[in-house]
Formats: C-alpha cells, structure tokens, sequence
C-alpha cells in the first residue's frame, strides 16, 4: 500500500510513528491514546530541553514520491499563542528545537506550536508538491512557504476551516506547495488546537498521493462494509427477535464504527464538515459512546444481572461515568476531556475481561467466544502499539491490528450472540419439553385418581342401589325392585309362553309374637323365616322380596299353578314343621300362602296380579291360617 518509490528522508531512518498510509494516521490516535497521560506531564518538559543542533533541509530529488519530514522538523512552543510568522522567521521568538525524541507527537499543549522544515527539491520536473499534515484533529493550521525571493504563500486549514476549504478534499489537512528546482524552500506550519498536538507532515507529488488514497480508500471500505454489513445483519435479527442484545451489540459497533470513523478524520469529512464544534468534540464524545455501548453490551450478553451481581453493578457504574464524561465533555476543553476519556477506555476494556472471564468460570459457555473476541481485539490493538514501540516488526497485521482484531472481534462477537441465542432456545425449548413431561404426568395422574375416585363412585352406586333394592332387616328384595323386576320376568314368559306364578306369603297371628317377645324376637323371627324361604325357592330361580311387615312375596318363572302350590306348600311344611329361633327361644311360626298363576295371554298388569295373589291369600287367612290357597282365575 502507498506510493511505489517512498523516501524516509536523508538523514538517518524515519522514527516517528506516523506514516503515510491510512493506518498510519490512526496509529497515531492510538499511540496518543496510550501514552497521553505520559505526554501530557513529559512534552512540556521535553520542550524545555535544549537541541543539540537543528536537522538539514530535506533533499527530494526524481525518485521522491512521497516524503516524511519528521527528521527535518524543528519546533517552537509559542506559549502564548501571539507570535507571527516574522517573529519566528526572524528570531524575536525563542528558537527552534529539533523534535523531542524525534517524535511529532507532542500531547496536550496550550499555546500554539511551529514547525519549521527547509525543502531543497532537486527534482527539476516535480515542482508541485503536496503537504499532508497526517493528523486529522488539529483546530487551526497556517500554513507558510517562505522563498528566497521573500515571497510568502499562506494557506489556512484544520478543523475549524470547512471541510471544503481544503486544498484537496481529503480527511487530513493537506495544502499544496510550488518547490522550484534547486531553490530552499522553508515551510512553516503554526498549529494551535485543544486536541493532542501531533504534526506528521508528509509531501506527496500528485501522483503518489492519488496512488495512496486509492488504496486507503480501498482498506477503508472494506473495514466499514464489514462494520455496515454486521450491523445491519444484527439489525434485523434485535428487529425479528426483540433480544435486547442485539440491540446493545449494535449500538456497540456504531459507537465504536464512529470513534474510527471520528479518528480517521472521516467524520468532519462526511459527517460535520461544517462544525468545528463537533470536529472538537466528537472525540471524547465518541470514545464515552462506544464505551457505555460496549459495557451494556456485556452485561446483557454474560447476563451478569443473575450471574455476577457485582461485575454487574461495577458494570452500571462504568456505564454512569462514562454517560457523566459524555456530558460533561460537551462542555470541558477537549485538552481535559479526551486524555480523561482514552485513560478511562484502559479500565472499561479490561474490565470487560474480568466480567467475561468471572462468567466462563462461573459455567457460562457463550463468554468463551465473548472473550475470544475481546481478545481479538485487544491483541490486534497490542499488536499495533507494540509496533509503534517497536516491539514487533512492522507487517500488515501488526501495523492494521486495531482495524483486523476490531473487524474480527465484530464477527466473533456476531457468532457469539448467534451461538447464545442457540443455547438459549434449547434451553426454552428443554425447559418447554420438561413442563410438557411434568404436565403430561400430571394429567395422567389426575387421569387414574379421577377413573379410581369414578370407580369408587360407581361401586358407591352400585351399593346404593343394591341398598336401594333391598330390605334392611331381611336382605331381601324390596316390594319396589320386586315390581322393577316382575316386569321383564312377564314380557319374558310372554314371549317364551312360559307360565309365570306368584305366592303372596303371609305370617299367621305375627302380632302376637311381637306382644309376647318384643320387637326384636319379632325382627329376628322375621329374618328366620326370610332365610326359610329363599333357601326353599333357591332351586326354583324365584324372584323373592319383602312385601311389608310380615308379608313376602314370590315369583317363580315356568311354574304353573300346582308347580307354584307344590313349592308354597314345601314353604308352609318347612316353617310350620321348625319353630323360628326368637333370642334363643323357640318360636312356632305359620304362615298362609296364597298362589297365583299369571295367564301370559291376558293383558292384565302386574298390579292385577298381585291382587289375585293377594285374594287367594285371604282365602287361606279366612279358611283358618297356615294353608296354601290357590287362585281361582287363571
Ligand atoms: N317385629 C316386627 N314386627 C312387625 C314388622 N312389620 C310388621 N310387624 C308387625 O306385624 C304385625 C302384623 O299384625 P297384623 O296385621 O295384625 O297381622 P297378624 O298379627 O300376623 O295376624 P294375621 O295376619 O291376621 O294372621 C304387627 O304387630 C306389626 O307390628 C317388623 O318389621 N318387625
């Protein structure tokens, strides 16, 4: 990347850590970043040091394309701000000094700083040249080119000028500047600006400024279509899912898209051109943005609210500090505000680390890709820094580590809520099934109590009815069921043409019994002979019942008359012939028995029936007791 024939200078090799590609100038925002708190305590004192002596003229000849000036810089602190450029020219101000520790980037300073390089260009077809200040942030730049003749060209830039002021629109200062053939030319750059005071300067001939642009501007649109790309993919997924941790990666991506985009100068560029204010500001604003972005992100993400509660409060209180800075910095001189900010963005970081690693310990599997990706990103920054410290060698890895290990970070942390929306739709879904199991249980549960307690009910039923059917002191059918029962057992002799008789069985003098014994002989007499009689019809398939007080009644099916006299008379012989046991005292107990045989034929009812047995057992009453009397109608 960049233009294909560079040249670094004559003297000694180039130690800034600017250079001229797009990487180049955001390295400086992050080296900033990472020694501004040095800076500030250490550049008013490396201004007080004297110079050994000042740097020569820089010498560019036809094989310069692209120039970096840093080792033919001096530079003088004008404290006050009020020198002009003849002060400086002519030495009313206090020397220049050669560039502490070769290094363009001077920190936080007050006042207005100068830079003085002498250009002898010894390129006879190359007389246009451009100066690139590669430092996007600085408020105000003059500009001077001072010829031998004593011609004075000025220009004036930085961005407190509109963006369109510039002398080709691009995102750093840049001025152009007419180098005659063999002439020294002194240039003079006086910068004054509230952000951190970092003067790159780099003369480009035409051509090699339009070769670097178009590969940075190649380097940047792929990093911000992977930024645009993520963000609108996890767009629609926050928009289809409403999971709050889309939505907090998204703002996540934007703040920390626009800290980037604010840096490389691409915001005053596309998006404040006109406001100085914003061109000020935007910086610290950003950072504490991005860093409220990514804290809340990490507490929805790890879900530290149930797992972690005081990483989550520690959490809320970053997120409050850096809302305050925020605020705060709209107002504060950005000298205050961004160093405050970027030394603030060191704890947020690496407390995000500590919350990532508390949740893995605590069994949270999606924190290993979150941290994997926090790691991406802290290694692609360490990587950078360590270049700039040279530490590591300079590759393109290391040089764009910020840009791969962020774009990389954006990714993993991408796979990272797919991956914990994944485990947490099993979970639901686990959770759905065991509810569903449970329930299922539960109603086949509920399903055999109720079929046992309907059982229970039933059998309840049954004995009711069968109480209902029966007498309580004999166990006998009672005169209701009897007549239930007598109704099918005539529509089946009717049918089958089967005779069909009745016994109406009648105790004799049964008062007297009671009178003599009591109640309970008399109940226990009666229960005797109930037994009596069932036990002689047993054989007979007879339907039996109680019919009231001391009268029974019977229905033998397929006896005729004399089959049914035949049977009563068994019944008057068997209790006539065995006393009844009364309490223990042998009770003699007649019975007279009247005998009906039910012509299938007539249309007659039951009731009709009955009365003829009835009649025949008043016969027997009448014709003196304990005899059988059959019905004289058929
Ligand atoms: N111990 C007892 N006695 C009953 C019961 N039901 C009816 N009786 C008695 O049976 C007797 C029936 O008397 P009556 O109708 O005069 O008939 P009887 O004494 O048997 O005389 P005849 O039928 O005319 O031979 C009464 O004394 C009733 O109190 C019962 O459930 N238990």
């Amino acid at each position: 990347m960049g233009a294909s024939r560079r040249h670094t200078g004559a003297v000694g090799s180039h130690s800034t850590p600017s250079q001229g590609t797009w990487g180049m100038g955001i390295r400086t925002q992050w080296i900033a970043m990472l020694v501004v708190l040095l800076l500030v305590v250490s550049a008013p004192l490396a201004t007080a040091i004297s110079a050994p002596g000042l740097p020569p003229p820089a010498v560019l000849d036809d094989n310069t394309a692209e120039y970096h000036l840093g080792p033919h810089v001096s530079f003088l602190h004008d404290r006050e701000g009020r020198h002009a450029l003849e002060d400086v020219m002519t030495g009313a101000a206090a020397g220049f000094a050669p560039l502490p520790g070769g290094s363009d980037a001077l920190g936080f300073q007050r006042g207005a700083f100068w830079f003085h390089a002498r250009v002898v260009n010894r390129a006879p077809g190359q007389t246009r040249w451009l100066l690139v200040q590669q430092y996007p942030l600085s408020d105000d730049i003059r500009f001077h080119a001072v010829y031998r003749d004593g011609r004075i060209v000025r220009h004036h830039g930085g961005d407190h000028q509109p963006f369109s002021a510039r002398s080709v629109r691009y995102r750093h200062p840049n001025f152009w500047v007419e180098l005659p053939a063999d002439e020294p030319v002194d240039l003079y750059v006086r910068v004054q600006s509230e952000s951190s005071m970092q003067v790159p300067l780099v003369l480009y001939t035409p051509t090699a400024f339009a070769e670097m642009t178009r590969d940075v501007q190649f380097g940047i649109g792929l990093y911000y279509g992977i930024l645009l790309a993520l963000f609108f993919y996890n767009l629609v997924l926050w928009l289809t899912t409403r999971d709050s941790s889309y939505f907090w990666y998204v703002f996540h991506l934007t703040a920390f898209g626009l800290v980037l985009f604010t840096l490389n100068g691409l915001g005053f560029e596309y998006l404040w051109p006109e406001s100085s204010w914003l061109a000020d500001k935007s910086v610290p604003l950003s950072i504490c943005l991005a860093q409220v972005g990514v804290q809340q992100f990490a507490r929805k993400f790890l879900d530290l609210n149930n797992r972690w509660r005081f990483g989550d409060r520690v959490g809320l209180g970053l997120i409050a500090f850096f809302v305050l800075l925020g605020i705060a910095s709209a107002f504060l001189p950005v000298r205050i505000s961004t160093p405050l900010a970027s030394a603030c963005v060191f704890i947020s970081v690496g407390w995000v680390a500590v919350e990532a690693i508390v949740a893995i310990r605590l069994g949270y599997a999606p924190a290993r890709i979150f941290l994997l990706a926090w790691a991406t990103f802290l290694v692609g920054t360490a990587m950078f820094a360590s270049v700039a410290f040279a530490l590591l060698p300079k590759t393109f890895v290391t040089e764009y580590g910020v840009q791969i290990g962020s774009a990389l970070e954006m990714l993993l942390l991408s796979v990272a809520l797919g991956y914990r929306y994944a485990a947490l739709r099993n979970e639901n879904e686990r959770i759905v099934r065991d509810a569903k199991r449970q329930l299922e249980y539960q109603v086949a549960e509920r399903t055999r109590e109720l079929r046992e307690a309907l059982a229970q009910l039933g059998d309840a039923n049954a004995r009711l009815r069968e109480s209902n059917q029966r007498d309580a002191l004999t166990g006998l059918h009672n005169r209701r069921h009897f007549h239930e029962q007598l109704v099918p057992m005539l529509d089946q002799a009717r049918a089958n043409r089967q005779p069909l008789s009745l016994l109406m069985i009648d105790l004799d003098h049964f008062k007297e019994i009671n009178d003599r014994y009591g109640h309970l002989a008399g109940d226990a007499c009666l229960r005797w002979v109930a037994h009596a009689i069932g036990d002689e019809l047993r054989s007979h398939r007879a339907l039996l019942a109680r019919f009231g007080g001391e009268e029974f009644v019977a229905a033998l099916p397929g006896h005729d008359l004399d089959q049914a006299r035949i049977a009563a008379e068994k019944i008057r012989t068997r209790l006539e012939s065995n006393p009844c046991e009364t309490l223990g005292r042998p009770t003699r107990v007649t019975t007279s028995i009247g005998v009906h045989e039910i012509n299938p034929a007539a249309s007659g009812g039951i009731d009709s029936a009955i009365e003829y047995a009835d009649r025949a057992l008043y016969l027997a009453k009448s014709s003196g007791r304990n005899r059988v009397q059959t019905s004289a109608v058929s």
